[in-house]
């Protein structure tokens, strides 16, 4: 039921955030994305099937978002089974099984079950720990697009796929917006080109929605232009967000993100993903044993309700496509921007600490 339409924005460190999940007291609620930008109805989630249905439906989407979903998914869990670990390891795994790409959820969702299974009191403790991980995302978001920041130069044109801003994130600018965000907020004079990305538009709607909010020149592209629009010297760089990132450095993310890629390297532009540690998953060694998400036919074969294809047309939905370490030129994270040979650098930067994550 929707409670309002008011956005939930808080400020920290001088800049606005704007959330996608928050817990007022011991409730918790969210914005419905599937909505953005024509409305933004905001949804009590008062338990953890609820929210894992609201995940499943996009109503909460966005790798980083997720992760913040997990979170509140397990504090909300806590609050129905209180400490019957038996049911809070069923929710754990019914919440994981709602969106199998993004590994940050399940990240998430993990640090809950084996930091609250040690306390006292599960309640308080995921109380404790949810917030925790809220406030750990919003400053890996804010310390990464710093690093990435430093990567932008004066004048360019960057493109981004899907929608890795705020809303997909803590409230800040997700991962890829977080980029670009942090480069505006130095004074560099940049320009957004925005992939619309299909089926959902998460570009079109929300992409495009957050840069308006933020005074960043942007334009919209649909899916297929990016190979003419990069040979054609209309974009220098491209910068998109990630799902899950293996432990060579293949990116899983938003379908088409491979495609953008390979146009990338034919036309000697850099490739950027911007990530966190919540993302990368150091026990998957190569992309190829990510588990793509396979979203139902429909999705594709009408828009916001509306038939666009052939009564009866059957649709291939994978949700994420793979980009293999060698088409990205470095990964941008927290703690810096990860350059080849990926494997032996991101271990470097992360293993020693991954348990802490
Ligand atoms: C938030 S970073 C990942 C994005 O680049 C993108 O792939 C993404 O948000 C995935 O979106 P989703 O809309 O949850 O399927």
């Amino acid at each position: 039921m929707t409670l309002t339409e008011k956005l939930k924005t808080i400020e920290r460190d001088g800049r606005q955030l704007l959330l996608p999940i928050w817990r007022d007291g011991e409730k918790v609620f969210l914005i419905d994305q599937t909505k953005l930008p024509f409305s933004s109805p905001v949804y009590e989630m008062t338990t953890v099937e609820m929210l894992g249905k609201a995940v499943k439906d996009m109503v909460i989407r966005g790798s980083g978002a997720l992760g913040l979903a997990g979170a509140y998914g397990m504090f909300l869990a806590v609050k129905q089974h209180g400490s019957d670990q038996k049911a809070l390891l069923q929710a754990a795994n019914y919440l994981k099984s709602t969106r199998p790409t993004a590994v940050n959820m399940m990240k998430t969702i993990d640090e809950m079950l084996t930091r609250v299974f040690k306390a006292d009191d599960f309640l308080a403790s995921a109380h404790a720990v949810s917030e925790e991980i809220v406030d750990r995302q919003l400053s890996f978001e804010m310390q990464l697009g710093n690093h990435g920041a430093a990567l932008i130069e004066d004048g360019d044109t960057i493109m981004t796929h899907c929608h890795s801003g705020a809303v997909a994130g803590a409230g800040y600018g997700g991962r890829a917006l977080s980029v670009i965000r942090a480069a505006h907020e130095s004074g560099k004079e940049i320009e957004v080109i925005v992939n619309e990305t299909r089926p959902y538009l998460q570009g079109a709607r929300i992409t495009a929605w957050e840069l308006q909010q933020l005074n960043i020149p942007f334009r919209l592209i649909t899916d297929n232009m990016s190979g003419y629009c990069m040979s054609a010297g209309l974009i220098n760089k491209v910068v998109v967000g990630s799902d899950r990132v293996a432990a060579n450095g293949d990116l899983a993310n938003k379908i088409g993100t491979y495609l953008h890629a390979l146009a990338a390297q034919d036309n000697g532009i850099p490739f950027y993903t911007a990530t966190s540690s919540h993302t990368i998953d150091f026990d998957i060694k190569r992309g190829g044993n990510i588990e793509v998400e396979m979203r139902a036919s429909n999705e594709v074969t009408s828009f916001g309700g509306i038939q666009t294809a052939p009564e009866g047309t059957e649709a291939l939905y994978p949700g994420f496509d793979i980009t293999p370490n060698h088409l990205i030129s470095g990964i941008i994270t927290e703690k810096g921007v990860v350059t080849p040979e990926y494997t032996e650098n991101l271990a470097k930067l992360f293993k020693e600490d991954e348990s802490n994550v």
